[in-house]
């Protein structure tokens, strides 16, 4: 399948940050989440890639073109949703819609109309009158309704209620049923993309520090539990993170360095989470620097 977005050492320097050679890519017909702690430089990339801030050095590339060099034909390709307020605030949704609307060949009413309803936004009530939640719920009805092939958003479940975000996720899977299509989106809400995304890409200090399938990246690690006299043995293997516990200790390895401990019945071997990867390769980083 043909990369859909692709970032090639991408660089970005303000004052006290950069964004140091990124590079990763997602294909058609996949989810990629982008995850890293706040300040790591996820609100950046996405502004990068949707050409709202200048790129210092590297290409960022779309459906196989140099996105500067077809930033506009590109732009209708593309379904966005920004974390901050870029609507006209004293107009109704429905002028608002009309507005935006015009910029879109593919602009399809019917399907606004459908995603309106579903998602019960008040078309005759001015943006600024509307909660969070309604906003985005809004901007997420724009976002896909001009039959764009390549989603991106910046951490649309933000101010979401559980419900919504549930439904968010339903949506996201169904639009994905089409392979030609693709999503990429920011979150702090792991569990999320447990449930939806094919990749994930971590990003800390404007670094990318992985960028993998999700599955492979869940099976890569182990964490495990066990009394204090195996605490030694298991420093020997080097872990990312070892910490005494009131009941023993706590690691966090590679699991392939960690195949030895499976017959070491006093131990306990779990996969972990998304948020215990990040949390513990944040935290190592943290403690080497
Ligand atoms: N226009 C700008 N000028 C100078 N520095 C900026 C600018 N925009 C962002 N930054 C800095 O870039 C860094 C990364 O910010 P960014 O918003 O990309 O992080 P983030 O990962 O999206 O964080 P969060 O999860 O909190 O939303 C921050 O230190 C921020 O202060």
């Amino acid at each position: 399948m043909e990369n859909i977005l692709e970032l090639n050492h991408v660089s970005k320097v303000y004052n006290d940050f950069a964004l140091d050679d990124l590079c990763f890519s997602l294909k058609r017909g996949f989810i990629m989440g982008f995850i890293g702690p706040n300040g790591s430089g996820k609100s950046t990339t996405i502004r990068c890639i949707m050409g709202l801030a200048h790129i210092n050095s590297g290409e960022i590339r779309m459906f196989g073109m140099n996105y500067h060099e077809h930033m506009k034909e590109l732009k209708e390709r593309i379904g966005f949703v920004y974390d901050q307020d870029v609507f006209f605030e004293d107009l109704t949704v429905e002028k608002n819609k009309q507005i935006i609307s015009s910029f879109y060949k593919q602009w399809d009413d019917n399907v606004f109309y459908q995603y309106i309803k579903k998602f019960e936004v008040p078309l005759k009530k001015p943006i600024k009158s509307l909660s969070k939640g309604t906003k985005m719920k809004f901007a997420l009805a724009i976002a896909l309704s001009h039959h764009a092939e390549l989603i991106i958003m910046d951490e649309p479940t933000s101010g979401l209620d559980p419900i919504f975000r549930k439904e968010l996720l339903d949506i996201l899977l169904d639009i994905i049923q089409d392979e030609n299509k693709a999503i990429f989106f920011s979150t702090h809400i792991t569990t999320d993309l447990e449930q939806v995304a094919d990749y994930i890409t971590f990003i800390l200090d404007g670094k990318i520090i992985l960028s993998e399938e999700t599955e492979t990246l869940l099976d890569n690690y182990v964490l495990v539990k066990g009394p204090k006299k195996l605490k030694d043995q298991i420093e020997q293997l080097q872990p990312i993170m070892l910490k005494e516990t009131s009941l023993g200790f706590e690691a966090f390895l590679k699991r392939n360095e960690a195949n030895q401990l499976e017959t070491i019945i006093e131990l306990s071997l779990d996969r972990p989470t998304l948020e215990d990867i990040m949390y513990y390769l944040v935290k190592s980083q943290n403690t080497r620097l």
